[in-house]
């Protein structure tokens, strides 16, 4: 039951394996990883979340659950594998590349002029009083802006510094505009700017700096 442990996942290269020391400089994308239904799970366990952050069951419900739970949980650690083999962060056909801990986006256009996704907070992303909470919108632009200075550098980049200004409440349950874009770049560093929209009206926006990493830096 329990998952897998640093040592395990934090191994050294070998020829299937083209991580450099403790870092992977090329992410390893996928469309089949996981199999076909590898998204109807994560749609599933994001449901699973939506409901859970709004549920007050009664005790004996709250027991059965947890004896259910606790068996779909004995059935994901039969199938546990290390961060390069897992297809979370790696299926490029499904929201957010099949990472269920990220909010839900879809990339409408990429390339090394910036990124446009269609993003939704899910439920179970709430903040207070119906709003995303700000945290997960961090996230989403470190994701975001992540992937425009990757494919900026044509290499994986790593966050130095993430500011963002929260300039209206973010709705759940909402199809929004997330654009992420290089701005500057200078050698390794990657200034990026984004921002993020409801129909016209502007919700937050992002000032970072990614750094693409060199050959074996962890
Ligand atoms: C089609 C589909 C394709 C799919 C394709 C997949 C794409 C896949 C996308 C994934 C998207 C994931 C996106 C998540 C990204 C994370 O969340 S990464 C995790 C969070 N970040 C970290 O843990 C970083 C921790 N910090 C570090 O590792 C190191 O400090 C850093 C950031 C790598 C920099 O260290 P370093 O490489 O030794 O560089 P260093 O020489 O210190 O600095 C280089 C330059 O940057 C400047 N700098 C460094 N840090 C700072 C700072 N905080 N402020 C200002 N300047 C700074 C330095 O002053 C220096 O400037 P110059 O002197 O060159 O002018």
């Amino acid at each position: 039951m329990s998952p897998v442990s640093h040592s395990e996942w934090d191994r050294p290269a070998d020829a299937s394996s083209p991580h450099e020391g403790g870092f992977r400089a090329q992410i390893d994308i996928s469309t089949t990883r996981g199999g076909p239904r590898y998204g109807e799970l994560n749609e599933e366990l994001r449901r699973l979340m939506d409901l859970a952050r709004y549920a007050c069951p009664p005790e004996e419900l709250t027991e059965a659950m947890i004896a259910q739970v606790r068996a779909l949980n004995e059935n994901l650690a039969k199938v546990q594998v290390d961060e390069w083999e897992t297809p979370s962060g790696t299926r490029i056909d499904l929201p957010s590349r099949g990472n269920l801990t990220l909010p839900p986006y879809v990339v409408t256009d990429g390339g090394p002029d910036g990124v446009i996704a269609d993003v939704t907070f899910r439920p179970f992303h709430l903040g207070g009083n119906k709003a995303a909470h700000g945290g997960h919108i961090a996230v989403a632009f470190d994701d975001l802006g992540g992937l425009a200075s990757a494919l900026k550098v044509e290499g994986v980049t790593r966050t130095a510094y993430l500011t963002v200004g929260y300039r209206s409440l973010t709705p759940l349950d909402t199809p929004l505009q997330m654009r992420t874009w290089v701005e500057t770049l200078d050698g390794r560093k990657a200034f990026v700017k984004g921002t993020l929209h409801d129909g016209d009206r502007l919700c937050a926006d992002v000032d970072a700096l990614f750094i693409a990493l060199k050959p074996g830096q962890p």
